[in-house]
């Protein structure tokens, strides 16, 4: 694991420092997903590049430094601890609706000794509604189509903030699918961003999507709601 970090992360011109905690936080995902099920990446290679270098390589793609970011449906904490852990001026909230997913991250953070990044067991949607206007950026990965994604991530970003989904380089009917999801919500696609994950022949696709005005406030609705009829 850790020669993978190592020359992925000098292939992302990225800073090593955080090597070490990025070795132990992956003993601890391996060891814990043994009685939990927390990923089905198991092998510590693939752990390496597939988590840790697919969420470091966002660091070469948008600006992070001194944000408010909150990590919509993080799991086991991907992309949000991997980009503390390289970007400690991040102030990180790791929000998922599974709560053994955040008492995991609780005790990450406590192993890593990160007392300051917020692990937060709430829906999106519900987290979303007391949460208005709040983060700098809001990123997410694998959690849902982007229709529903924006509704439940695109409420938490401040006017002037960003909304970043990881997805697949296949995944331009998605986003054609979500151009009225975004307008009503206060978005406008900025970039569309392909990546390669170093070490592999994986590529990825960063969503960048700008809030380029406040979102109706009858919006996130329940997730019913979201599901039945998405935007
Ligand atoms: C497939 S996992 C992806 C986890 C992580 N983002 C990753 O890429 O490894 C999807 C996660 O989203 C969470 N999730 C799904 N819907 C959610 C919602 N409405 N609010 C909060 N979390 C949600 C699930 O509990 C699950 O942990």
């Amino acid at each position: 694991m850790e020669q993978r970090l190592q020359s992925g992360l000098a292939a992302l011109n990225l800073p090593v420092e955080g090597i070490p905690a990025l070795v132990r936080y992956g003993d601890l995902l391996i060891e814990t997903n043994k009685v939990m099920n927390l990923t089905a990446i198991t092998d510590p290679e693939d752990v390496a590049t597939l988590h840790f270098l697919d969420s470091a390589a966002l660091l070469t793609l948008e600006s992070f430094s001194g944000k408010s970011v909150v990590d919509v449906g993080t799991g086991a904490g991907f992309p949000g601890l991997p980009l503390r852990v390289l970007e400690p001026s991040i102030r990180l909230t790791l929000l998922d609706s599974l709560n053994k997913r955040i008492q995991f991250l609780e005790t990450v953070c406590r192993e890593l000794d990160l007392p300051d990044v917020a692990c937060v067991h709430a829906r999106a949607e519900e987290f979303a509604a007391e949460h208005r206007e709040t983060f700098d950026l809001a990123v997410s990965r694998a959690v849902a189509a982007l229709p529903v994604l924006c509704e439940l991530c695109l409420p938490q970003v401040k006017p002037g903030g960003k909304f970043l989904a990881m997805k697949s380089v296949e995944s331009d009917a998605e986003l054609a699918a979500s151009q009225h999801a975004i307008a009503i919500l206060g978005g406008a696609v900025e970039a569309v961003r392909d990546y390669a994950i170093p070490g592999t022949d994986v590529r990825h696709r960063l969503i960048v999507v700008e809030k380029v005005k406040k979102t109706p406030e009858k919006y996130p609705r329940m997730f019913a709601k979201i599901k039945k009829n998405p935007l």
